[in-house]
């Protein structure tokens, strides 16, 4: 998967990119990350890549040409077909099925948007989808654009070395992920729930699923709401609720 970044700060992206799992899967040939900056494509004497905004009122509004010119030439770096993705405040909320979309696409091309944004003509005219992280502003869009070059680079495949890891983390079926406990010299095995220690890995996995349900029962409702559970899920619930409010 090849990765293109319009911002003006293409340091910021390549140096985020190299990191951890996402640098791993650059070095694996998984992924590519590319920055280009609208700055290199602007026309006049001063370099603009913003202006104030018509009608007046605070802040400044990114300028189209430069963008559209850095967006061209982030097209032709390479044949495959792009997907172009806005960052911004404005776009459709970020879900990890969102991501599992993205991740299976060949190429994006993500535009990080400051000071107020772009121009909407050039959004209307250049970009597929507005996508937003959150529902915050940031003074950039590059954060976002990281956010979601880490979510999709980490699941294209191979990129992570135990690929169950990405199948058991939160939101990968619909729900928070259980508890994790490790080898503590400080405390040894004092307060690691004792079925985890059982060795019986189906009383395990059961264990684990059922924290996930609970967890999700407790701090997000809202995404319990739109699983459909099956029977054996719904007793472990049922266990879970019966033992929280004895
Ligand atoms: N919540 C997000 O995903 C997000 C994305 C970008 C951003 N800041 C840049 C920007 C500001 C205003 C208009 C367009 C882009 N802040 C938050």
């Amino acid at each position: 998967m090849r990765i293109d970044v319009v911002t003006l700060f293409p340091d910021f992206i390549r140096d985020s990119a190299a990191l951890g799992v996402v640098g791993r899967a650059q070095e694996r040939g998984l992924l590519s990350v590319h920055g280009w900056n609208p700055r290199d494509y602007a026309t006049d004497n001063y370099r603009r890549v913003d202006d104030r905004p018509f009608g007046g009122g605070p802040g400044m509004v990114m300028l189209a040409e430069p963008l559209s010119a850095c967006l061209a030439a982030a097209r032709a770096a390479d044949p495959a077909p792009a997907r172009v993705i806005y960052l911004s405040p404005q776009g459709e909320r970020l879900t990890q099925a969102k991501v599992r979309e993205l991740a299976a696409r060949p190429r994006l091309i993500l535009l990080c948007g400051r000071y107020e944004g772009l121009d909407e003509r050039f959004i209307a005219r250049e970009v597929d989808e507005e996508l937003s992280i959150g529902d915050y502003v940031l003074s950039g869009g590059e954060l976002a654009a990281a956010v979601v070059i880490d979510a999709v680079g980490r699941l294209q495949e191979g990129a992570l070395n135990h690929a169950d890891s990405a199948v058991q983390d939160s939101f990968e079926d619909g729900l928070l992920d259980c508890p994790h406990f490790t080898r503590s010299d400080l405390a040894g095995t004092e307060g690691v729930p004792p079925v985890l220690l059982s060795g019986d890995h189906a009383a395990i996995a059961r264990w684990r699923r059922q924290q996930s349900l609970g967890r999700t029962w407790l701090r997000r409702p809202d995404l319990l709401a739109r699983v459909t559970l099956g029977k054996a899920d719904r007793a472990l619930l049922e266990a879970f609720i019966a033992q929280w409010r004895a």
